[in-house]
């Protein structure tokens, strides 16, 4: 899959990947990747070319809007109806699908958005915001959900509470295809992790594995007010640092995966912003 929104740039370069049933799969990039544009494309936001997207064994670029019940898609971004309600705003997508008021009711709940349900969107905070969209995409109970940065903008607590209801309906079988540059909420979510950086997919592995191949530990120690950190594989300057007797403390620390980011795709999740 390509797409060039000015056939200067490629937002998406040549890309290809496959999610089993069940999985979550996520994408980790930094700001302007091409993330959006890949879930554009993924749910038909963008039409893509014939025969380059396939969902459910259907090809995108000629679906119609029933089998987009099978599909949720949640936007950061995404457009609500400002002054109408809460509810309203579900009413009117779930309407077309034949959901009814105690499903709309039950997903507000779920979501905890339900005491403001009779509120205008426009009033709603900017992770309820983003609540009541993933609410919008959740009513239909789709088969396969696409989720753009889930928990921006949330504060921790929620963004946590969130995770677990996207965990839960995972374990009931729901597949996911999530797109972040919060690494905490890819290795928390994600069963593959997808490196990916100027609409190219670099790497492709679970957390673990990635650890086991690019996570080096180290061991750091403290010295008076500093902080040094050693490979654990250097023996020698380990061996060196502790025969001089001066640290205070002494701790092992894993290689995060935004570290192991740095290492395959030579930049920060946060580069750029
Ligand atoms: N509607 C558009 N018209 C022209 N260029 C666009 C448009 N939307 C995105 N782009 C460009 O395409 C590239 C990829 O953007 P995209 O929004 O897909 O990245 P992203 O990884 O989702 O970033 P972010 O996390 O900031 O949303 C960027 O260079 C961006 O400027």
């Amino acid at each position: 899959m390509t797409f060039s929104y000015d056939r200067q740039i490629k937002a998406v370069d040549d890309i290809s990947f496959t999610v089993e049933k069940g999985e979550v799969f996520g994408f980790l990039g930094p700001s302007g990747a091409g993330k959006s544009t890949t879930i554009k494309l993924l749910t038909r936001l963008i039409v893509p070319q014939a025969n380059s997207v396939f969902i459910l064994g259907r090809d995108m670029a000629k679906v119609d809007y029933k089998f987009m019940r099978k599909i949720g898609i949640s936007f950061e971004n995404d457009v609500l109806y400002p002054t109408l309600t809460g509810y309203e705003n579900l009413y009117f997508h779930a309407k077309l699908y034949g959901i009814n008021k105690q499903e709309i009711e039950d997903v507000m709940k779920t979501l905890d958005i339900f005491d403001a349900r009779d509120k205008p969107a426009a009033q709603y905070s900017k992770g309820m915001k983003t609540r009541l969209v993933l609410a919008r995409a959740l009513v239909t109970r789709p088969e396969i959900l696409f989720l753009d940065e889930p928990t921006g903008g949330m504060d921790p607590d929620i963004a946590a509470y969130v995770r677990k209801v996207l965990k839960d309906l995972n374990n009931q079988g729901t597949t996911m295809f999530v797109t972040t540059h919060d690494m905490h909420e890819a290795e928390q979510l994600c069963d593959r992790i997808a490196f990916f950086n100027s609409g190219k997919i670099v790497d492709i592995d679970t957390p673990e594995s990635y650890k086991k191949r690019y996570g080096e530990s180290r061991i750091s120690f403290t010295v008076g007010d500093k902080i040094i950190a050693v490979d654990r594989k250097n023996k020698e300057e380990l061996l060196r640092l502790i025969d001089q007797d001066q640290w205070n403390s002494i701790h092992s620390q894993e290689a995060t995966l935004e570290d192991i980011f740095i290492k395959v795709v030579g930049r920060g999740l946060k580069d750029g912003e």
